[in-house]
């Protein structure tokens, strides 16, 4: 097997990782829903939104990773959190 194959498999296993984790994630929208039913917290919180996204944004500051790709990155998975937890309270994929 050639150098650059060996690397394009490790960059999949890297891909299989991320997809995990951000499967993971996602699917913390239904004990994240259910808390928030107790408190009657609405489900897009905007200062939380914030929190996340300067968090990734000093991570990335520190990783040398491009802060723009970083915060579009976050913004995306947010939004994939607000969105199952919509599906899940019935609201769809309504604004
Ligand atoms: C997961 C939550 O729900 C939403 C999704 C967030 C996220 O994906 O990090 C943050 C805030 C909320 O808009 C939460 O409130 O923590």
């Amino acid at each position: 097997m050639n150098e650059l194959e060996d690397i394009r498999r490790e960059i999949e296993e890297i891909d299989r990782e991320i997809l995990a984790l951000i499967d993971r994630r996602v699917n913390m929208a239904e004990r994240v829903l259910e808390s928030k039913r107790i408190n009657g917290t609405s489900i897009n919180d905007q200062k939380q939104n914030e929190v996340v996204i300067n968090r990734a944004l000093n991570a990335a500051t520190e990783l040398n990773l491009d802060p723009g790709s970083i915060k579009a990155i976050f913004e995306v998975l947010i939004r994939m959190s607000i969105e199952r937890q919509n599906e899940l309270s019935g609201k769809g994929r309504l604004p």
